[in-house]
């Protein structure tokens, strides 16, 4: 089974969360071009008689008196569908929906880190801009500290601009090669509160460096003169000038070397937990998103699958597609990966213009029955948080069958 530490590409931990897992270590620096200071979907339609959660989502921890915090964010079956034309089509032909986020509804708690994981084209990004609101949504509901985003007014939007930061991809590309660091990170805060004193934005930006692991003398350097993993560290403090509320981090280390990854997703954790921050941590590999997250979403398609707290989720997994994706995660030792039988997931995701009927992942799904195409499957309310959209998640687990191949 994956979760193993071992098999673990974070392995070398030097310490456990509080889950009892492994925390990734921060491995030796790798070389740089400059130094680094050493680093401080509700159910639709139901087709059996199971009992059915209202939300995908759960509103986050209990707080020291046992209650539990009002959501500060809450999504509400969104879904976000692009018009797509065909190349060289006539302006007069009809264009087709694609439908990026289908339904999706979960809640997160302030201070809370939920995790979003599914492969490539299963509409997380979408999911992202949609909540940033730099994408329109198409249907549902997005509440932002319980205000609607749909309907906030020009002064509320500016706010919640502020408030929700995201930290992207490619940092290099984030960037702008033009001008020095201090004025990258420094922009948000000089656009959104120009009247902060310049004294007051120099300090802001020298504590922040600090603060993510870079030296405040670099201030005056350019993006080029620094290592991608250095790179992210700066968008990582641009994205904090504001002192957001809600950081959405889009696969923030998958541009990353992997000894890299380690240290970005460790400053991650902390300062999410340092600065009380709720985060939302989107990556397509299960084995980083658990090291951040408190619980975590599983995406195929637009919909969720499973929601559950990072540990279940990871060691009790009751979806077979995110059996599936953990099943699939490499074991960094060769001779192991090698000798490591596997199911791997059959098939190409299917076209978001054309998702199959009933269940959208039962064209690859090895426990797929007839009347998974019949029609949406409940979100079955497994306790503690946990759900599954799937009725058959009783079934033997695809993690076992491959225990069994492995022999
Ligand atoms: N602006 C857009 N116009 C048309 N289609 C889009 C647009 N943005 C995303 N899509 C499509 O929506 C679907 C979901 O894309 P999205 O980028 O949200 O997925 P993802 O899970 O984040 O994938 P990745 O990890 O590759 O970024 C894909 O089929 C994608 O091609």
């Amino acid at each position: 089974m994956m979760t193993d530490p071992k098999d673990d590409k974070f392995a070398e931990a030097s310490g456990r969360d509080e889950a009892g897992d492994p925390i990734p270590a921060a491995p030796p620096a790798s070389a740089t071009p400059v130094a680094t200071p050493p680093s401080p979907a509700p159910a639709e339609v139901a087709h059996k008689d199971a009992p059915v959660a209202k939300e995908a989502g759960n509103a986050g921890r209990p707080d020291r008196t046992g209650k539990r915090a009002a959501p500060i964010l809450r999504v509400e079956d969104l879904r976000v569908a692009f018009d797509i034309r065909p190349r060289g089509a006539w302006p007069w032909t009809p264009s087709k929906k694609l439908h990026a986020v289908g339904g999706i509804s979960f809640d997160l708690a302030p201070g809370e880190s939920l995790g979003v994981v599914g492969e490539s084209g299963s509409g997380k990004s979408t999911l992202a801009r949609a909540i940033v609101g730099t994408i329109p949504s198409t249907g549902g509901r997005i509440e932002f500290e319980g205000q609607d985003l749909a309907s906030m007014s020009e002064r509320q939007r500016r706010v919640h601009r502020k408030d929700v930061q995201m930290v992207f991809q490619d940092p290099l590309a984030a960037l702008n090669p033009r001008m020095t660091v201090g004025d990258i990170i420094a922009e948000p805060l000089v656009t959104h509160e120009p009247k902060t004193p310049r004294k007051e934005v120099r300090r802001r930006v020298a504590e922040l460096m600090e603060r993510v692991g870079l030296l405040p003398n670099l201030v005056s350097r350019y993006p080029h003169e620094f290592s991608g993993g250095q790179c992210q560290r700066i968008g990582i403090a641009r994205a904090l000038i504001l002192r957001p509320k809600l950081l959405i981090c889009d696969e923030p280390v998958s541009a990353l070397d992997v000894s890299v990854q380690a240290q970005v997703v460790n400053l991650l954790k902390e300062l999410q937990r340092d600065m009380g921050l709720a985060m939302i941590f989107i990556a397509h590999d299960l084995s980083v998103v658990k090291h951040v997250s408190d619980r975590i979403v599983v995406m195929y398609l637009g919909r969720v699958m499973e929601v559950a707290k990072s540990k279940p989720l990871v060691t009790n997994p009751e979806h077979p597609y995110t059996q599936a994706l953990i099943a699939s995660v490499p074991i960094p030792d060769p001779v192991l990966e090698r000798a490591r039988k596997r199911p791997v997931l059959g098939g190409e995701l299917p076209s978001p213009m054309s998702p199959p009927s009933g269940c959208v992942f039962r064209t690859r799904c090895p426990k797929a029955h007839p009347d998974c195409a019949d029609g949406l499957p409940p979100m079955l309310d497994l306790g503690d948080g946990h759900r599954v959209a799937c009725p058959y998640h009783e079934e033997p687990s695809v993690l076992d069958a491959a225990r069994q191949m492995a022999g």
